[in-house]
Formats: structure tokens, C-alpha cells, sequence
């Protein structure tokens, strides 16, 4: 038997993290579990753009560059981020999105490999990474580009001839978790270099990047930094002195306001920064990472397991005759922060759970996806997200028209 609600109350009543809740802002009957899309915004958020646009745009003007360190805001915000995925101070930068960051690593590995003409990729992985691989391949000319279907293919798939390897830790399908560690090893043994998309991960547990070359990650997801937040890209100490991007903008140069003709990247990270930087949507990303440097990240993690652990559990014990299956592994320490059912009927379901309150979404063909973001979801939102499906499944509310049939929820 699964716990009660009462339990459940009684669990978040003790939950070390129960605090955090209060500092998002959430609608009143919502039970978000889509954190792992759209992360909630930080209370603070809105005061923080505020401050932006008010004192610092409408103080200083064209002076903030300076005075409110806008300049700096990819690195100074990147050193917030680098605890969270296990890098250290200068080697973490932030800006663009999470595909802009795959032009620059993946560019970056190929020039760090010059005989190599291959790069491995993952077409089950987030499509953006995949077709951001093809462009790059088809531009540069001369590459290929080798499918693996998970990791397990992965020895099949090295050989020389590969330069670099692109994957997510956490797939945003399934919610499975990867062995980075020995997936990094086993890359690295064979001469490629190793590049890790975090958007999944990150946010969700203590993440160690320490070991790989390059990654790439979102900050609008567990991170809570908001809609179009800029993403961050991590590049290894041992390759900052050699590592070249494609994107030569003039925040990458050594010397910005010298306005030389040529391109001369910077020291450092640095040099993995592009452009002007958006620094209103760095307003309430960096007022997150406020709170997220009082988070103890092996508590978050402890209480994913218990979530996710405690969902699988209720929604297999109150949804057993509805058809559902378990599409996330069942071991929890192969799970990210997600999980994720099967049912033929994903759509009009996921679209008839959301009307009763319980938000999740929708992966074609029949994936519903369930996002667990241990700040601010309570054991009893589970327990009442699982009653909730429970009720749409056997009453067959989403059998309403009104449901329809499409093919995504987001
Ligand atoms: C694994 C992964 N990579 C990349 C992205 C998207 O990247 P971008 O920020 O470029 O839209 C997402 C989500 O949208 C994702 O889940
Ligand atoms: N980045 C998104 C967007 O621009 C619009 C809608 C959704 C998203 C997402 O982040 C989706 C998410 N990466 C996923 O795992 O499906």
C-alpha cells in the first residue's frame, strides 16, 4: 500500500526544503508538475527586473554597462552556476540559448580534433541538438554525423575517426539518467571529446561536470530563470587556452573596445561569450540563483527520489486497469527528476488532467511527462496529482470532445 495523503502531509511537514515553496510564485489550485519545461517564477523575479529596468537601465543609462556590471553578467552569473554542476570560478559562461551553446562546443571539440570527421550524436536526445549537428556538419563540410541509440551503443560507435560525442544526461523523453561518469571515460579512452547537454539535469541534483570536456545546459527549467533565460556553456580548464568557436562576436575578444580589425579570441572563458548579453532576462535569473545558493543540493536530490519514487508508486496502485505504463526506469538512481507514462490516449488525458488542475504535458506519440522540481512540489501535490489521474482515467473524462487528439501539450 502507498502512503495516505495524510502521510504525504505529514512528510512535507518534515521536508527540510518545505521552506523554498514560499519563494515561488505559483496559481492557487495549480499542482505544477511541468518544472522540467517551464521552471516557476522566483517570488523575487518581478522585483528584480524592476531594479533592472528602473535603477540601472533608467539610472545609469548607457553607464550600467560598467557601473551594474551588465558587461560582465555571462561570467559573474556562470561563477553562480558552476557550484551547481560541480566546475569551478572562470569556467562557466553564460548567455544565448542552449542551441546557440551546442554551436559553440561542438564547433569548439571539432577544432580541438582536426583528423576527426565525426561526431556522435543521439536522434532520441532533444531534436534541437541533433539538428543543430546537422548544421553544423553541413556547413563546415566533411563531417559525419553517427547515430548511437543510447549510450549501450556507444562502444560500437567509437572509433579514431570520432571527434567529439553530444548527449543529454537526462532524457526528456523518458526521464532515464546516464552514466556520465563511465560514459565520459569510455569517450575520453577512445581520443573524443565529451560534451553533455545538462538541461535535464541541472537544477534537479548535484550534477559533476568535472570530468567532461564540454556542456551545455538551460537555466528557464529547474534553474526557475524564466521564459528564454539565457543557457550556460562549461568548458573544461584543459581546453580554455586552446578551445576556438565558430562564433567570433566581439564580447569573445580580447580586447572588445579596441575595435581591431581582426578577431583575437579572449583569455578564458570569455571567449565562449558572443554578444551584447540580454540582460533583462538575467534580472531574474540571477534572483533564482539568490535562492539557489541556499540550497543543499543532496537534499533536493533525496526528495526527487522520494517524489518520483512516491508518484510511480500511487499512479501504478490507484491507475492499475487504466492501461498506463511506466516509461521512466524504475530504478530511482537512473531516473533525473521526471516521470513519465505511456498511454495510447496520452493527449486528450494529459489535456483533461490539466483542466482538473494537475499540470504535466505531452510527448508524441503517447508519452505523458510528470516533472518533479523538489523547491516547490509537496508529497501531498503527488498524492493528489495521482488521485487526479486516477479520476480521468476512470471516469474517461478525456473522452470529451474537447480534448481532442493532438499531438502535443506543452
Ligand atoms: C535537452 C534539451 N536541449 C535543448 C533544449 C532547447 O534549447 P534552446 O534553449 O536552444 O531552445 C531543450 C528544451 O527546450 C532540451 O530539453
Ligand atoms: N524551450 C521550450 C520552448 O521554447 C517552448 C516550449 C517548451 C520548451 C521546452 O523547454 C521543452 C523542453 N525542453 C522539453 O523537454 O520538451
Amino acid at each position: 500500500m502507498a502512503l495516505s495523503r495524510a502521510e504525504c502531509v505529514a512528510l512535507d511537514a518534515a521536508d527540510p526544503l518545505s521552506r523554498f515553496r514560499d519563494e515561488f510564485v505559483l496559481p492557487d489550485g495549480t499542482i505544477y508538475l511541468v518544472g522540467n519545461s517551464l521552471g516557476a517564477p522566483p517570488r523575487a523575479a518581478a522585483a528584480a527586473v524592476a531594479r533592472a529596468v528602473e535603477q540601472e537601465w533608467g539610472g545609469r543609462l548607457v553607464g550600467a554597462w560598467n557601473a551594474s556590471g551588465w558587461f560582465d553578467l555571462p561570467l559573474t552569473t556562470g561563477d553562480r552556476i558552476a557550484p551547481l554542476i560541480g566546475a569551478g570560478p572562470g569556467q562557466v559562461a553564460v548567455g544565448d540559448s542552449t542551441s546557440i551553446a551546442i554551436v559553440k562546443t561542438v564547433s569548439a571539440a571539432l577544432g580541438l580534433r582536426p583528423g576527426r570527421r565525426v561526431i556522435v550524436s543521439n536522434p532520441a536526445d532533444f531534436p534541437t541538438d541533433r539538428y543543430v549537428v546537422e548544421g553544423l556538419a553541413g556547413a563546415l563540410g566533411g563531417y559525419e554525423i553517427r547515430d548511437v541509440s543510447g549510450p549501450d551503443a556507444l562502444p560500437d560507435a567509437l572509433s579514431g575517426e570520432v571527434a567529439c560525442v553530444l548527449l543529454s544526461e537526462v532524457d526528456y523523453r523518458t526521464g532515464a539518467r546516464h552514466d556520465t561518469e563511465a560514459i565520459t571515460a569510455l569517450v575520453q579512452e577512445s581520443g573524443a571529446l565529451m560534451i553533455w547537454d545538462l538541461c535535464h539535469s541541472v537544477g534537479a541534483y548535484q550534477v559533476d561536470v568535472s570530468a567532461a570536456d564540454f556542456a551545455v545546459g538551460c537555466t528557464y527549467k529547474y534553474l526557475n530563470g524564466g521564459p528564454g533565460a539565457p543557457a550556460f556553456v562549461y568548458v573544461n580548464p584543459r581546453h580554455q587556452d586552446e578551445a576556438r568557436h565558430l562564433l567570433t562576436g566581439w564580447h569573445g575578444h580580447a580586447a572588445p573596445f579596441a575595435f581591431e580589425p581582426g578577431f583575437r579570441p579572449a583569455d578564458g572563458i570569455r571567449r565562449f561569450t558572443v554578444s551584447t548579453p540580454p540582460v533583462m532576462s538575467f534580472a531574474p535569473l540571477n534572483a533564482s540563483l539568490d535562492i539557489w545558493e541556499h540550497v543543499d543540493l543532496a537534499a533536493v536530490r533525496a526528495k526527487s527520489v522520494a517524489l518520483t519514487s512516491l508518484f510511480i508508486e500511487l499512479v501504478e496502485e490507484f491507475c492499475a486497469p487504466y492501461g498506463l505504463w511506466l516509461v521512466s526506469p524504475r530504478d530511482p538512481e537512473r531516473r533525473g527528476s521526471q516521470v513519465s507514462f505511456g498511454h495510447p490516449d496520452g493527449y486528450p488525458v494529459m489535456r483533461a488532467l490539466i483542466d482538473r488542475g494537475v499540470h504535466g504535458d505531452f510527448r508524441a506519440p503517447d508519452v505523458l511527462r510528470f516533472g518533479f522540481a523538489p523547491l516547490y512540489i509537496r508529497f501531498a501535490d503527488v498524492h493528489d496529482a495521482a488521485v487526479l489521474l486516477a479520476e480521468v482515467l476512470k471516469k474517461e473524462h478525456w473522452r470529451d470532445d474537447r480534448y481532442g487528439r493532438r499531438l502535443a501539450v506543452t
